[in-house]
């Protein structure tokens, strides 16, 4: 623990600091500079590359990167995220449907694969998809060929596959939910993305960096407004410094949420805390050393399945129903809550 935590006085947010923000992902840490070489050395091919990172880690900008690295950077980049996804709709979202191909198909449209063409195609949380969509992107990446739903004529395609995941693909292979043959073809360069706390000097230098941006949104979201906004408002919280007790804690804390978690953390601290000093009783309650909800409820005989079940059905309450509220509640993504809740039958 960094001798500053001894001391009373607040550590005052650093004037000036020097970070890498590499395509909007920022670091200190050798880790992410040698991921970053590799990164950098593998979107200059065409290759299928998985990343592979636990939430929160980044996955997503890391594609976005990749792609922004690429030669294909003038080209199309599309994003689908696999996890939201209904076998349906994935197969009509992912190939487009001809007229007619089913109830409410008025007319052909593209889908994800065709307006890529030429470009890159990220598919985050690869994992969740069906076997039966498995097999045939399966074809596309050995064929170059897809087949609209409800067409019988193949279009080519010219693509990069990116993909990401936060399971592990042989753990899904030896549970039979994944296809080995497809697991080698978008693995061809798996890179891993560490998490945060295995990042030396990130945790620190990301809370000064979220700081600097929560203090900058506060700055620019007091400005006179053009629409002649009521400016009676007390001005927004800005912050100068950290109490050292607030600080150490959050250097000890593990962040299984990682980045966001962290970035959630502070936007929750400037939200309900006051004055230019962030204090301990800002943070959430394990980040203040307390044992989280979930513990206590388990020493009440829930099972870890019905735990999570309260704690999520809890987070909806409070976001009155509003999911993405209640995923920034909980620390994960708005898609990873909304595969709990299928996963957990809600
Ligand atoms: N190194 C970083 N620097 C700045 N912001 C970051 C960094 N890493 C992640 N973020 C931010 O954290 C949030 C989560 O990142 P992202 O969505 O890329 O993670 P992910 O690994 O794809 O998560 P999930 O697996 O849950 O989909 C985003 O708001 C992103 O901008």
């Amino acid at each position: 623990m960094p001798a500053s935590t001894h001391s009373p006085d607040p550590i005052p947010v650093p004037a000036a600091l020097e970070v890498e923000d590499f395509h909007g992902i920022v670091t200190v840490s050798p880790q992410m500079r040698a991921f970053f070489e590799l990164m950098r050395r593998a979107a200059r091919s065409d290759a299928s590359i998985l990343i592979r990172g636990e939430t929160g880690t980044g996955k997503e900008l890391v594609a976005a990167a990749i792609h922004r690295l690429s030669r294909r950077r003038n080209q199309a980049f599309q994003a689908i995220n696999c996890a939201t996804l209904t076998p349906e709709l994935a197969a009509s979202e992912l190939f487009g449907h001809v007229r007619g191909a089913f109830t409410g198909a008025i007319r052909d449209r593209r889908g994800v694969l065709a307006l890529a063409d030429g470009g890159t195609v990220f598919l985050d949380e690869v994992a969740e998809l069906s076997l039966d969509i498995q097999a045939r992107m399966l074809r596309v990446l050995q064929e170059r060929t897809f087949v609209p739903v409800g067409g019988t004529d193949p279009v080519s395609v010219d693509l990069r596959l990116l993909a990401a995941t936060n399971k592990s693909l042989r753990e899904e292979l030896e549970a039979g939910r994944f296809r080995e043959d497809l697991m080698y073809r978008i693995r061809i360069v798996p890179l891993f993305l560490p998490p945060l706390v295995e990042r030396d000097g990130d945790i620190e230098a990301l809370t000064w960096h979220f700081i600097g941006v929560f203090n900058e949104q506060a700055r620019a979201g007091d400005e006179p407004g053009e629409s002649g906004e009521p400016d009676d408002l007390p001005p927004r919280r800005r912050v100068e410094a950290i109490a050292p007790d607030a600080h150490a804690r959050m250097l000890a804390y593990p962040w299984p949420g990682n980045v966001r978690e962290l970035r959630n953390v502070l936007e929750y601290a400037f939200a309900i805390g006051e004055g230019p000093v962030l204090t301990l009783d800002e943070l959430p309650p394990e980040l203040r050393g307390e044992p989280p909800p979930r513990s206590s409820r388990a020493s009440h005989g829930m099972s870890p399945e019905d735990e999570e079940k309260a704690r999520i059905l809890e987070a909806l309450s409070i976001a009155g129903g509003l999911k993405s509220q209640a995923a920034e509640l909980l620390g994960i993504s708005r898609t990873t809550l909304w595969r709990k809740m299928r996963e957990l039958g809600l």
